[in-house]
């Protein structure tokens, strides 16, 4: 199912969707944080996706108890660590990890730029004992409003060496990107790349205007393009890759089922489309698990999901040498 000779890689991955259980409840005892639980098996269920929820909004509250326990810095470079060990223990060759600073940081009132510091440091120290290439993406956490993303911004721009693109993410339908465009200037003319999510919870519009206005050429999720014909066109010629995360669409109630998700539409229409978790600890699965769904529930092929890895290699926030050198690896 998957093809040992491509690389395999995940794009869109938040480092704090994902957040282990054990992590969750091993912080909250050592900083004295009141869980909703009290054992590791009844916590999961507060923080684990069961069966699925009734949008997007509620899903990204099984975030909150993940950034909650993250009471000083070290807790930061823990998760960060962890989430290197298991991006290389689930099979990936390269991974892009987002992480939003100020999302992280507000439950205790932690330095924005501190945060960001803590996990670069995470990063790295997690890279000294496992093998797997790893690029950051900065998220503004659009739900917190315009001066908090200001905030967000800043702290993720004073280290943008560290980092390879920045995200709009949290509620789409709330808060459009419209109320972004100048953060989104200060992101360009800091030489960065630009995803975006959009056409997730809003329709294909927000993802016109990630694409015009915020200048993305990524996008997370764009299930909603689908009933727009022009813009499957646009992205199809400019080859706008699509992050598509199908658990994660089911789980948010983007898509009712496996059977109605349009991942097969997008190939179809000749879009770059590729497979990813968004909030593996939040959904309880891994890389694996998504082409496992891609080829029985989907109904790709192994050659179509050959094609879906290399799309994802493609996609990716690298320079082109990085890419050969990601291929190579694999021959
Ligand atoms: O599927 C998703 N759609 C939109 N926003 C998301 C999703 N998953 C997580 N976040 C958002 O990303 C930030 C943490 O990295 C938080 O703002 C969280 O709400
Ligand atoms: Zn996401």
């Amino acid at each position: 199912m998957i093809n040992t000779s491509i690389p395999l890689v995940d794009l869109h991955r938040h480092l704090d969707g994902n957040v282990r259980v054990n992590t969750i409840w091993e912080l909250g005892h050592q900083h004295g944080i009141a869980l909703p639980a009290d054992s590791l098996e009844t916590l999961a269920p507060f923080v684990q996706i069961q069966g699925k929820e009734t949008s997007l909004v509620a899903f990204l509250k099984k975030l909150d108890w993940m950034v909650a326990v993250l009471a000083d810095l070290d807790a930061v470079k823990r998760v960060a660590y962890e989430n290197v060990a298991d991006a290389a223990l689930s099979g990936l060759d390269y991974a892009e990890l987002r992480f939003s600073p100020y999302y992280m940081a507000m439950n205790h009132k932690l330095p924005i730029e501190g945060v960001v510091e803590a996990v670069i440091d995470g990063v790295k120290a997690g890279l000294k004992d496992y093998q797997v290439k790893i690029n950051l993406i900065g998220i503004m956490s659009r739900s917190f409003g315009q001066a908090a993303c200001t905030q967000e911004l800043e702290g993720l721009l004073a280290h943008k060496q560290h980092l390879v693109a920045m995200d709009l993410a949290g509620d789409e339908l709330g808060f459009p990107g419209e109320l972004f465009n100048e953060h989104f200037k200060r992101v360009r003319d800091a030489g960065l790349a630009i995803t975006a999510h959009a056409g997730e919870a809003a329709g294909s519009q927000s993802m016109w205007q990630a694409i015009q206005e915020l200048g993305a050429t990524r996008i997370g999720h764009g299930v909603n393009a689908i009933h727009d014909p022009k813009l499957m066109e646009y992205l199809a010629k400019h080859r706008i890759g699509i992050e598509s995360c199908p658990t994660s669409n089911l789980h948010t109630s983007t898509v009712s089922s496996y059977a109605e998700h349009p991942f097969r539409t997008f190939m179809d229409a000749g879009v770059l489309i590729s497979l990813n978790t968004d909030d593996p600890g939040v959904s309880a699965i891994d890389i694996k698990h998504e082409y496992h769904i891609a080829k029985s529930e989907l109904g790709l092929s192994d050659a179509e999901l050959a094609q879906v890895q290399r799309n994802g290699v493609e996609m990716a926030f690298l320079s082109e040498s990085e890419r050969k050198a990601l291929y190579a690896a694999k021959a």
